[in-house]
């Protein structure tokens, strides 16, 4: 049984490993070009995309910032992010493969969708 759990756990952990490779010079041209055009930018010196949300008051920005933190849970993957009044400013990288990974596409691109809702 307690191979069995150890098989478990370390399938899970080399799964979302996997998932963790970092952004091929290729995929990057693809799945980067629909976020910049959504306004998220290169971070300078690092392999990370940056995007800053204002909304119509704290109450608005704190229900988004809820609503990514769940999605950000569920996925084990987290923003960098600081929030003050109505303004959010979101940094998302991988840190560990230290650059930018699919995670981060998939999550910028929930952060997206969850902007939009007021
Ligand atoms: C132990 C835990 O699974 C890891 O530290 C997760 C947590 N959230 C994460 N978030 C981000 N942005 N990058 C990571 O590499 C990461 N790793």
């Amino acid at each position: 049984m307690r191979l069995i759990f150890r098989q478990v756990r370390q399938f899970g952990k080399m799964a979302s490993e996997a998932k963790r490779a970092k952004l091929t010079a290729e995929e990057r041209d693809s799945v980067l070009s629909p976020l910049k055009s959504a306004g998220w930018v290169m971070v300078d010196g690092r392999d990370a995309i940056y995007k800053e949300f204002m909304f119509k008051n704290f109450n608005q920005a704190f229900g988004f910032m809820t609503r990514v933190a769940l999605l950000a849970e569920k996925m084990d993957h987290h923003p960098e992010w600081f929030n003050v009044y109505n303004k959010v400013q979101i940094t998302l990288s991988t840190h560990d493969v230290s650059g930018l990974s699919d995670k981060d596409v998939k999550l910028a691109n929930f952060i997206e969708k969850a902007a939009q809702v007021q």
